[in-house]
């Protein structure tokens, strides 16, 4: 079990993490999020041991986590780390950095097990191919290989298919956290893709300036998100008045509602106007301007801009939020 208590960090005199506590039981994926500098590399960083901080305590199981001012090498034995930058040598073949920490001793088993993570990140084909000759997305999946190779029991993942195309990004995702349940290793992932989230982790924490503002399930976080913040990472997301909804809803308290909750009906009351229609794949964004506020609502077509809509919100969704 992982146990952060009451951890608190500054760059310089720069305050980064405050009062940071929570606990991750093994085996378990969780998801870190927010916005952009909220803090979310420097908590990874931290778990591994790399920096030091200025209040608090960690442990892995009854083992206190220690940060490089009194850890010679830092970095935890039993964890690894992936920064958004891949620390690769460059010059060497794909399967010769996958293996650089692998013994030696038995090559048959070593040679088996970078096969065996060739797989998970379906890099085969590349196993004698120098890393100076691979694209940026082909460098992050041999860096994931090797953080793998010696079975960490805790794996501390930053962004960690932001260069990988959508095509190859599903199906390396569902390889990885495949293995990784197989493995009962437990996952912390910073990440800005809500696929991460809601497919992979059953748990979220929310960081908002260097707090953790929630921590749970993450369909609970996502269905019943306590404010626009939380909201606003999973996507679009429209926090509207409820008494647009509900004769006797309070004129201060407002409901958030995502673009897929709102539907163009043309007998309903409440009427917007198109500002514009935006190609989603399967569905079109139309960006619409309602009660003067601009709103976001999923719809099969494009629609006229400076057209008159109808919303409406399902009764079940405005009574869940409300
Ligand atoms: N080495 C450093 N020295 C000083 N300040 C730093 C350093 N690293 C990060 N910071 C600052 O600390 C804050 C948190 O940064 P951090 O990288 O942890 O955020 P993040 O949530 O991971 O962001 P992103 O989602 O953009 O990766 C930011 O304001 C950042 O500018």
């Amino acid at each position: 079990m992982l146990t952060v208590q009451n951890v608190s960090f500054a760059y310089d005199t720069v305050p980064v993490l405050k009062d940071i506590s929570f606990t991750i039981e093994k085996g378990q994926h969780i998801a870190l999020i927010g916005a952009s500098g909220c803090g979310k590399s420097t908590l990874l960083k931290i778990i591994y041991g790399l920096l030091d901080v200025d209040q608090g305590t960690l442990f892995w199981d009854d083992q206190k986590i220690l940060g490089p001012a009194y850890n010679l090498v830092p970095g935890q034995e039993n964890m690894k780390y992936l920064s958004q930058g891949f620390e690769l040598q460059s010059y060497r073949t794909v399967a010769e950095n996958i293996g650089q920490f692998l013994s030696n001793f038995e090559p048959e088993l070593k040679a088996g097990r970078v096969n065996e993570l060739l797989e998970i990140v379906e890099m085969i084909p590349f196993a004698d191919t120098k890393v100076e000759n691979l694209s940026g997305g082909q460098k992050q999946r041999v860096a994931l290989a090797k953080v793998l190779a010696k079975r960490p029991e805790l794996l501390l993942l930053d962004e960690p298919f932001g260069n990988i195309d959508n095509f190859r990004r599903s199906s390396l995702r569902r390889n990885l956290f495949a293995y990784l349940k197989r493995n009962k290793i437990t996952s912390i992932t910073a990440t800005h893709d809500k696929t991460d989230i809601l497919s992979f982790a059953e748990e979220t924490i929310v960081i908002h300036k260097g707090e953790i503002i929630i921590k749970g399930n993450t369909h609970t976080i996502y269905k019943n998100p306590e404010n626009y913040y939380i909201a606003s990472l999973f996507g679009e997301v429209n926090e509207l008045p409820i008494s647009n909804f509900l004769s006797d809803g309070d004129s201060d308290k407002t409901v958030l509602l995502y673009p897929h909750e709102l539907q163009i009906d043309a007998h309903a009351n409440l009427k917007a106007t198109v500002k514009k229609s935006y190609f989603n794949g399967n569905h079109f964004l139309i960006e619409a301007v309602f009660n003067n506020r601009v709103i976001f609502i999923e719809h099969p077509n494009a629609l006229q801009d400076s057209e008159e809509i109808g919303i409406h919100v399902s009764k079940e969704i405005i009574a869940s939020r409300s």
